[in-house]
């Protein structure tokens, strides 16, 4: 058939591009999702602007997750603005610009003629998406954080009590003994494996492990003896499951072991991927990499238009964030069709983009553009959310003994990676991220007696992303990450820049907007809990030395105001969020629907009306797998 759409002219249908469903994105929203649908009988596409590098050592090395959001085969290098201000925006000394050669340039005094971009944010354009590049902490998202969804949309399917056994599907939990009561809903069966840090690796590590009893001795947690000399001991310290689903869990301060989306056996990263790669081995799913989809195709035929494919380019690299793709090549460009449904899953900022570009957003910024309008959506690009972070660091004189004899890949004879690829019963500090604990913790001005900071140490020297982050990193320094959940801001926006596909959008987070004093109020809080740790830690060096925010920062002035200039985030989402039917703010209704357009839905960071929990992979697992338990049962009952 011949599309009659002037945004897609020309689309021509056959039995060979024609499939159930197309998902576009194989990311923690899409690729489940896409499996799930297969696994179920029907045939999908699954689409992806990436290549598939899971395999590469730098990839699946859990402690060598900062090289991995740095590794140019998968890496989306966006650059984004925190305030709307420049003068304030130029304060962050994340802050990047392009000088005139091309080449970038961090922090203030840039040299005449260069040109600002903003705060690098990176995105990982591959099969599996940012599971392939992020940090591996999987946490299941907080009650409350669903019981939001089912109250702005009233449906029930959203209740706490329902979406627990979407984790118990996915989850390969391989720290519990199944069948014990501690494991009673957690999930041994599923396909990511979450794990815990090796606690041998605290326990051999004198700094190491005085760090851990200087967070103990803060949070008042029973240290069964002066001498630590065992893994038990050391885990007596700590709440041993986070993801635990006690009542009382999300108003429970405490230190907790942190779970990571990594198979014990190898001490390898996990993710959906293999799951995508096994499902399309026996199913019928296709996945077809290096092709970005730069349109939906709408058949206007109908009183509601329907969403019958998509469009796209094909070549690696094509996507401008991309850094290769100065010398990419388009090698051909064409559509595919869904019988059923197009999902768009291309993550916080590309679907918001992709609904755009094809049609579906506010008519005003659409029609500046000269798009011609399918929809108009005024919400699609809007409530963008994401946490505060920063770090408190401390140097010690001498280094952390977790990493003796490590290069970090940069010889050929490195003892680490030796350590971690042949030794299966102990593999070392590559495999784990480095996160072995966290507190959890209750600031002032938390909401719904819910624990809202998080202050997560590891042997690091990290301050936030900025191009070459991942380099800086020392092996004498601690950094205790402090983050805000469960966040007040939702000003951000994400809008196009142009009418290319290829481009990226305009991205602007307008930092401290909304609720931003209290915000601010609980970082500060947390920056002074990861002091008082730091200042209750004996090494065997003496004190840290505090590096950041430094000595010269202390009145809580001060220490607001370097929060205010260096403050990130890393789980950027609420795009495209979901709301009541007769919201018009909201493109997306409870079943992650398009409204006022058929067969189009949306699975991804984008999809929340707040932003969920301390980190949000957990979260956006547990979506894809309701998505398509959703998409099947309709599918079923048409
Ligand atoms: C450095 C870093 C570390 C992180 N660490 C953690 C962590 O430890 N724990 C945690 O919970 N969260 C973490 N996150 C966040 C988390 O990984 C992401 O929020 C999550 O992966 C988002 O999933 P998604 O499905 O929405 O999109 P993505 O993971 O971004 O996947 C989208 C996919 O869609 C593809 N795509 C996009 N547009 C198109 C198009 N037009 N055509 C074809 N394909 C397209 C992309 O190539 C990509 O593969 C981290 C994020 C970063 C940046």
């Amino acid at each position: 058939v011949t599309i009659p759409d002037a945004v897609t002219a020309n689309a021509t249908q056959t039995a060979a591009n024609t499939y159930d469903y197309v998902v576009v994105g194989s990311g923690p929203g899409g690729g489940p999702l896409a499996a799930r649908l297969a696994q179920a009988g029907y045939s999908v596409l699954l689409l992806d602007a990436g290549e598939d590098h899971a395999t590469d050592n730098v990839v699946q090395i859990p402690l060598l997750q900062t090289s991995a959001s740095e590794y140019t085969p998968i890496t989306w290098q966006f650059f984004v603005s925190h305030y709307d201000d420049p003068t304030v925006a130029i304060k962050d000394p994340k802050f990047t610009w392009k000088q005139p050669d091309g080449s970038l340039w961090v922090g203030p005094n840039p040299p005449a003629g260069s040109t600002p971009l903003g705060i690098y944010y990176p995105r990982a354009s591959t099969l599996g998406g940012c599971s392939e590049h992020n940090a591996m902490v999987a946490l299941y998202p907080s009650e409350a954080d669903w019981e939001i969804v089912a109250n702005i949309t009233g449906d029930s399917s959203w209740s706490p009590s329902n979406m627990r056994k979407y984790w118990t599907a996915l989850e390969n939990n391989q720290y519990l003994t199944p069948g014990t009561a501690a494991a009673a809903t957690h999930g041994f069966g599923g396909w990511l494996d979450v794990t815990l840090t090796d606690l041998r690796l605290v326990l051999r590590d004198a700094r190491w492990l005085s760090i851990l009893r200087g967070a103990a001795t803060v949070m008042g947690t029973n240290l069964a003896t002066s001498v630590i000399n065992t893994v038990d001991l050391v885990a007596s310290m700590m709440v041993t499951d986070v993801n635990n689903a006690s009542p009382t869990r999300d108003n429970t301060p405490g230190i907790y072991q942190v779970p990571l989306s990594v198979t014990n056996a190898t001490r390898a990263r996990s993710s959906q991927r293999m799951m995508i790669l096994n499902t399309a081995k026996k199913y019928k799913l296709t996945v077809q990499l290096s092709t970005l989809v730069t349109s939906v195709i709408f058949d206007r035929t109908y009183s509601t238009p329907r969403a019958i494919g998509v469009r796209y380019i094909q070549g690696s690299h094509l996507y401008r964030a991309d850094p290769n793709s100065g010398s990419a090549t388009q090698t051909s460009s064409g559509s595919f069709f869904a019988r059923r449904e197009v999902i768009l899953s291309g993550g916080v900022y590309n679907t918001p983009q992709l609904l755009k570009l094809s049609g579906v957003g506010p008519a005003a910024e659409l029609k500046a553009l000269n798009i011609p309008v399918v929809l108009n959506s005024p919400g699609v690009g809007t409530n963008m959310q994401d946490r505060y972070e920063v770090t408190v660091t401390g140097s010690l004189a001498t280094n952390f003994a977790s990493y003796d004899g490590c290069t970090f890949l940069q010889t050929a004879d490195d003892p680490c990676y030796d350590k971690w690829f042949n030794n299966s019963t102990d593999h070392g500090i590559y495999g784990t991220n480095g996160v072995a604990f966290g507190i959890f913790e209750k600031s002032s001005v938390a909401q719904n007696n819910e624990v809202d900071l998080f202050v997560g140490g590891l042997p690091a020297n990290f301050h936030g992303y900025f191009p070459g982050y991942s380099t800086t990193a020392d092996i004498h320094t601690w950094a205790y990450l402090v983050l805000k959940a469960h966040t007040r801001n939702n000003a951000g926006t994400v809008t196009l820049r142009t009418t290319d596909p290829r481009d990226m959008p305009n991205i602007n987070f307008r930092s401290f907007t909304v609720g931003g004093d209290l915000d601010l109020q609980a970082v500060y809080e947390g920056v002074q809990l990861a002091r008082t740790v730091f200042n209750h830690t004996i090494t065997p060096d003496g004190p840290f030395v505090e590096q950041s925010p430094g000595a010269s920062i202390t009145s809580e002035n001060d220490v607001k105001d370097w929060i205010k200039s260096s403050a990130w985030g890393h789980h950027a989402s609420c795009t495209v969020p979901i709301g009541a039917a007769s919201d018009p703010n909201t493109p997306l209704d409870s079943k992650f629907r398009v409204k006022g357009i058929n067969g189009l839905r949306v699975v991804d960071a984008s999809v929340f009306p707040k932003i969920p929990d301390f980190y949000i992979v957990g979260a956006i697992y547990v979506i894809s797998e309701k998505a398509a338990a959703v998409i099947i049962q309709d599918a079923k009952s048409t």
